[in-house]
């Protein structure tokens, strides 16, 4: 562990979680850095939200350690001024307004009254601050977790699946929000199970797979390694065709189904070549690789449970790190 620490980092150790014979997070160990949103990104069941209650204290770990600016979450004096959460489960109390609400969390928690308003401000909820919260809907109640996240103006906050159940508008509001934040010199920690989520959100990922490191990687990065470009060929005279390729130095890759894949963007070339050798072709298409396929080969052997077999994965061995190799055919 570092004892440097910048203000406004996560830094976890070793961090492991066993429920009895099931370890649900595994030695994991990386830093979460401040100015820029970090993506936790892992498929359901991976460790996301284990990892993140250990973060903020509310689960003691197995093994491992995990400190906020150098410290323990227990170590610091008023936590909601160093680290702001939503998490999944709402807390609050449906009896109350929200403003009430926010003003029992500021007192209880040596933050200036002033503050509530201005959260309320923030998030877009001060006309129905004197409203009570048991009649909000679903993304007033985001709204509400994340002013109390906001409230004690913390270096580093942190949501776990903020976005789950929200409309179009409520997703967009939330995104530019986090990276609002970021810019404003923040460290922001952002779980989600979408890779399409997070490649329009995060700067820096994190991936997991049964309580494991998968990647710890900036998303540019990611998207270089893994947005694989490529051809799809289809011609009744296949044969000739990869001869013809093969002499031209192209290399095409049966798929199965008659259809050749060519890595790189050839369409030109190859329609160029298959005309002057006079072969047809059914098809010649430019293809691009999603992220979220990306995503799904990275985890592939460490999601719990197949939605094909509804079997549980009970491999002891650690997922296979499926970095640039994992587009290639057998
Ligand atoms: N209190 C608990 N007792 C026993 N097992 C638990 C407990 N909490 C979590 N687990 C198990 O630990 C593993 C990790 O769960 P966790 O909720 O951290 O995953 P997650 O990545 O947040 O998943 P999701 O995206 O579905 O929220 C799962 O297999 C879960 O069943």
């Amino acid at each position: 562990m570092s004892r440097s620490s910048v203000a406004g980092m996560i830094e976890l150790e070793g961090l492991t979680k066993r429920y009895g014979e099931k370890v649900a997070v595994n030695n994991l160990s990386f830093t979460v850095r401040p100015g820029i949103v970090t993506g936790f990104l892992g498929p359901n069941g991976a460790g996301k939200s284990t990892t993140m209650r250990m973060i903020l204290g509310l689960d003691h770990p197995t093994a491992g350690d995990v400190r906020i600016d150098g410290k323990r979450y227990e170590q610091l004096k008023d936590p909601l001024t160093y680290i702001g959460a939503l998490l999944e489960a709402k807390a609050w109390h449906g009896g109350r307004t929200a403003y009430n609400h926010l003003l029992c969390l500021a007192q209880s928690n040596g933050i200036p009254r002033s503050r509530v308003r201005d959260v309320l401000e923030t998030v877009g909820l001060t006309a129905v601050a004197k409203k009570k919260t048991k009649g909000f809907s679903m993304g007033m109640g985001q709204r509400l977790g994340i002013a109390a996240a906001l409230l004690g103006d913390p270096r580093i906050l942190m949501f776990d699946e903020p976005v789950n159940g929200l409309d179009p508008e409520g997703i967009h509001w939330i995104r530019t929000l986090m990276k609002s934040l970021a810019a404003q010199g923040r460290t922001v920690f952002v779980s989600s199970h979408l890779m399409s989520e997070m490649a329009l959100t995060a700067e820096h990922l994190v991936v997991i797979g049964q309580g494991r490191l998968l990647a710890d990687t900036s998303m540019a990065d990611f998207i270089a390694r893994n947005s694989r470009s490529y051809v799809r060929v289809r011609s009744p005279q296949r044969e000739r065709l990869l001869d013809v390729l093969h002499q031209a130095g192209i290399v095409a890759v049966e798929s199965g189904g008659g259809v050749l894949e060519v890595d790189g963007g050839k369409a030109e070339r190859i329609g160029e070549l298959a005309a002057q050798h006079r072969l047809t072709l059914h098809e010649l298409s430019p293809q691009q690789a999603s992220l979220e396929e990306a995503f799904m080969q990275l985890t592939a052997e460490s999601v719990e449970y197949h939605a094909h077999s509804g079997t549980h994965a009970t491999s002891p061995e650690p997922p296979r790190q499926q970095w640039g190799d994992g587009w290639k055919r057998g």
